[in-house]
């Protein structure tokens, strides 16, 4: 028999800030050695869950408990956050909030101090692990001088050396590139085949955990678990669709083709998916293609850009790259690339060492960034990191305020731009009611408000679920109808495929690809080179002996849009 290691009993919880409960009459258990994935809507409770087991509900977020929560047997009440973090690991959500150390090597080895470990020993054990996440050579940087991933990596790491019984990972592979991801979750399944811990990990990248095997998959919805089965049973319903999760695309693709999806065709495994192929490949026949984008001329010059952040490390090593006017691109590669890095040297919050920049054909190398900041707007990934104001009119107006803008001009501005963002209603609201989605809305209209004609944004849609996600994109592609370019930092390979006809990658500071974003995510070299990830349409589309994968990737992009469309 099975020890229960997570057990919640008609458990309710209601944050003191909230009106209602966030989670209602919750009943599940989950047992040693289980593996455990939480999916669900924004806002459905999956990270309240884990905070929950965790013990960050009720030390640090304070609440209204009903029912009761056991873990290893013991009240959750009865033990302190101390002896919690004995049992349960946690990687965050936003990787900024759990470091410790000043250097990553810190970091690694703060779990391994607390709990008295031999000198030589941690030195041992804190390499293993830098090692496992290719996080060797940064052993004595300092976490803030890291890119996103390498942060979310380091985070990783710090995790996998606990001597705890339960790992919670909260969005494990947000940041992540998508090989990264994959190796991610291959460690995940080796450390927990190898120490029997318990896995609970809450994800909207649902495709790439069920890379590895997954024992059960529970379904949120507004507070309440409503499915809890297994990963197949659950693929042969309709239950992820009905609440907006995206299931794996080769799931999807088989249901847009009619094919019955059963339990018995093993639909969480592509390699076992026993598809009706004679289906797949009539509705490939019948299926639209992509309307190719007409070219036009080039609004964004970069000329052998270099740059480091160092001296003798060259971050940034001869890019060159032109944008046309009207265009929606992607720019993608391996965590730590030099993606971030480009778009600072774009906006100018870092200096080149050499090479040019044209906007509009004039050169705009020598401007400040207050000069770009009017032709060319940049989106960060946290808005967190963005935001400075309380409320929302004052953030989306403080651009124009910097610049001596009438009031009156300033007021009008603003309430179009808010229009358009679709933040009119709560114009008057502090930033701190928002979801995360409708803050990373605001930091967009914060930019828009300047009238830029380029704007970047560095991973626009991560963390966000299928509903969220299909609004910040189908926003973003109304704004490029209307003419703005848009550059999109991205690391979701299906958002990439989508959205940006054409991809530029990169690798370690050089600029490796410039093709259709379908050429570069079939392209088994730069896959491999820029640590991309096939996508399993075309693994689908192979199996099925469709005649040209490439295409069928293309119609089911412009189906699936169709589809999306409908919700609105
Ligand atoms: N610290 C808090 N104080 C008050 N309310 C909160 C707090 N944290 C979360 N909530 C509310 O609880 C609800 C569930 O939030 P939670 O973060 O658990 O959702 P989630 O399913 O993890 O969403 P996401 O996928 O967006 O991370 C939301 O409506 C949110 O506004
Ligand atoms: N402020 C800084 N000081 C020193 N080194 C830095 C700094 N910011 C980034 N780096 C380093 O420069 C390299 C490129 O980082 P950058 O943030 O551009 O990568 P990225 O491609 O955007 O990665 P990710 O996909 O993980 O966000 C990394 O090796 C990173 O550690």
């Amino acid at each position: 028999m099975k020890k229960p290691v997570i057990e919640f009993n008609s458990y309710s919880f209601k944050y003191h800030s909230q009106v209602d409960p966030t989670l209602q009459d919750l009943n599940l258990t989950i047992f040693e050695g289980e593996r455990v994935l939480i999916v669900g809507p924004s806002g459905s409770g999956k990270s309240t869950i884990g905070h929950c087991i965790n013990g960050l509900v009720p030390f640090s977020y304070k609440g209204d408990v009903d029912g009761n929560l056991k873990i290893k047997g013991q009240e959750a009440k009865d033990l302190d956050i101390f002896s919690l973090s004995k049992i349960v690991g946690t990687v965050l959500q936003d990787p900024d909030g759990q470091f410790i150390g000043l250097t990553v090597g810190e970091d690694i080895a703060f779990s391994l101090e607390n709990d008295c470990i031999e000198q030589t020993r941690m030195v041992e054990l804190v390499d293993e692990v830098a090692k496992m996440v290719e996080m060797d050579r940064f052993l004595s940087a300092s976490v803030h001088h890291l890119s996103g991933g390498q942060k979310q990596r380091v985070s990783l790491a710090g995790v996998m050396i606990d001597q705890v019984d339960v790992l919670l990972f909260d969005e494990p592979l947000a940041n992540l590139d998508p090989a990264t991801g994959k190796y991610a979750m291959e460690l995940i399944d080796r450390i927990q085949k190898e120490t029997n811990k318990t896995i609970v990990i809450i994800e909207h990248r649902l495709e790439d955990v069920l890379h590895i095997d997954v024992d059960r998959i529970i379904v949120m919805d507004d507070g309440k678990i409503i499915a809890d089965m297994s990963p197949d049973k659950l693929l042969a319903s309709n239950i992820l669709e009905e609440i907006h999760i995206r299931e794996p695309l080769y799931v999807k693709a088989a249901k847009y083709a009619d094919c019955v999806v059963t339990e018995e065709m093993k639909p969480s495994k592509l390699q076992l998916f026993a598809v009706d192929k004679e289906k797949l490949n009539l509705w490939y026949e019948s299926a639209d293609s992509i309307i190719p984008r007409e070219k036009s001329q080039s609004i964004l010059e970069l000329n052998e850009l270099t740059f480091q952040y160092h001296p003798g490390h060259e971050t940034i090593q001869g890019v060159s790259l032109s944008i046309e006017k009207g265009e929606m691109v992607s720019l993608i590669g391996k965590n730590g690339a030099g993606k971030s890095t480009i778009s600072k040297l774009i906006c100018g919050f870092e200096k080149l060492s050499s090479g040019t920049i044209h906007f509009d054909g004039q050169d705009i190398t020598k401007d400040t960034i207050k000069e770009r900041s009017e032709r060319i707007g940049m989106v960060l990934q946290n808005p967190n990191h963005m935001i400075s104001k309380h409320m929302i009119f004052d953030e989306v107006a403080l651009g124009l305020v910097i610049r001596g803008v009438p009031e009156q001009e300033i007021q009008e501005r603003v309430e179009n731009v808010l229009k358009i963002c679709g933040l009119y209603p709560f114009r008057n609201w502090p930033i701190s009611a928002l979801s995360f989605g409708q803050k990373k809305r605001v930091t967009i209209a914060s930019v828009l408000v300047l009238d830029p004609e380029i704007i970047i944004l560095d991973e626009p849609t991560a963390g966000q679920d299928l509903r969220h996600y299909s609004e910040i994109m189908d926003f973003l592609v109304e704004l490029n109808r209307n003419g703005k370019t848009i550059i999109i930092i991205t690391h979701d390979m299906h958002l990439m495929l989508e959205y940006t006809p054409r991809a530029i990658v990169i690798d370690a500071g050089k600029k490796i690809a410039d093709e259709s974003a379908i050429t570069v995510l079939t392209d088994a070299e730069i896959i491999r080179q820029a640590s991309l990830k096939e996508t399993s349409l075309f693994e689908l589309a192979k199996r099925a002996g469709i005649r040209e994968p490439k295409e069928f990737i293309g119609r089911f992009i412009q189906y699936d849009k169709e589809v999306r469309k409908k919700w609105q």
